[in-house]
């Protein structure tokens, strides 16, 4: 599996490398960006662990690298990051037969599709979960960088709801050492976004719908240690109400081993945009580290 690096940029103290490949999951040629912090060229650290980003509704790899400033926390702290795309694209992969921005091309919602004509491409969750990590330990091939096993997932909206389903799906194998969310979706299956994205994807099973939806999810784990999850939610955010409620999931947790560890923050007056997620990246950045072991 190889990837054809199509820039390298100078940034910060490191270098973003916009990267492509060709994926088994999805079938088609997939964009990721990859930070290698200042750390990485100056040998100042012997494993370097990796935060992987999933973005939001209609963004590629580019909205995060060039308005989260999270390479600055990565050379302050001594991760790499992983930002990858939202979806297969490509002339032959289906897109939203309404035209929508919440479905289809940059809306793959991060889960496998069961449905057509969607499952072919479609594969987000083993896609990110397990063929991106795989490929970037071969392509790097570098014992200083850690993309499998001190790694650490966050997201902002569409991305938060992934990348808190992704560490709760894979929370007995400890997949993920931590897990945080910007105005993450986390009761897909109450909401607009999430009730079209996994009728189309997934079809009209409550119980497949439950397989990824992180308010379900978080009942069935059980958190016998400190982990904490951290989300961010700005009150000013037009899609706080109707498409995202953080509120459900700390209801859903009610007499769990989760109650009192979701720490949400509600930041007055803050928007759904990247001047909001760029606000509050470097707490989530010590948040991370300090669970990847670098503080
Ligand atoms: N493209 C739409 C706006 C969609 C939007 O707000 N997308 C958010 C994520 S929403 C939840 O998943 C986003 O991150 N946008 C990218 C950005 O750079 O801000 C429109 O044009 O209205």
């Amino acid at each position: 599996m190889s990837f054809k690096v199509e820039s390298e940029i100078h940034c910060c103290g490191g270098k973003l490398l916009k990267l492509s490949h060709d994926s088994s999951k999805t079938g088609t040629s997939m964009n990721v960006n990859v930070y290698l912090p200042q750390q990485f060229y100056h040998k100042q650290s012997d494993k370097i662990p990796v935060i992987y980003y999933l973005s939001g509704l209609s963004c590629t790899p580019q909205n995060v690298s060039e308005k989260a400033f999270w390479q600055l926390q990565a050379d302050r702290f001594g991760f790499a990051m992983v930002f990858p795309d939202t979806s297969p694209r490509g002339e032959d992969v289906p897109g939203d037969p309404a035209n929508g921005w919440d479905f289809g091309l940059g809306a793959g919602f991060y889960v496998n599709a069961t449905q057509q004509p969607y499952a072919k491409n479609y594969q987000m969750f083993s896609y990110i979960h397990d063929e991106l990590p795989t490929v970037l330990d071969q392509f790097f091939k570098n014992p200083s960088l850690d993309f499998l096993d001190n790694i650490a997932i966050t997201g902002h909206s569409m991305g938060g709801f992934g990348a808190i389903a992704g560490f709760l799906k894979h929370y007995s194998s400890k997949k993920y050492k931590s897990c945080s969310a910007f105005a993450p979706i986390v009761n897909p299956s109450k909401v607009p976004w999430g009730e079209k994205a996994f009728g189309g994807y997934l079809g009209s099973d409550a119980a497949a719908w439950e397989q990824y939806d992180p308010a379900s999810l978080i009942q069935k784990v059980q958190n016998n240690g400190t982990d904490r999850i951290l989300i961010h939610q700005g009150t000013s955010d037009p899609f706080y109400r109707d498409q995202l409620k953080p509120e459900l999931l700390l209801e859903s947790v009610k007499g769990t081993s989760w109650e009192g560890k979701i720490d949400l923050e509600l930041v007055e007056g803050f928007d759904h945009s990247y001047f909001f997620v760029s606000s509050f990246v470097p707490q989530h950045a010590q948040f991370h580290a300090k669970n990847l072991g670098l503080i």
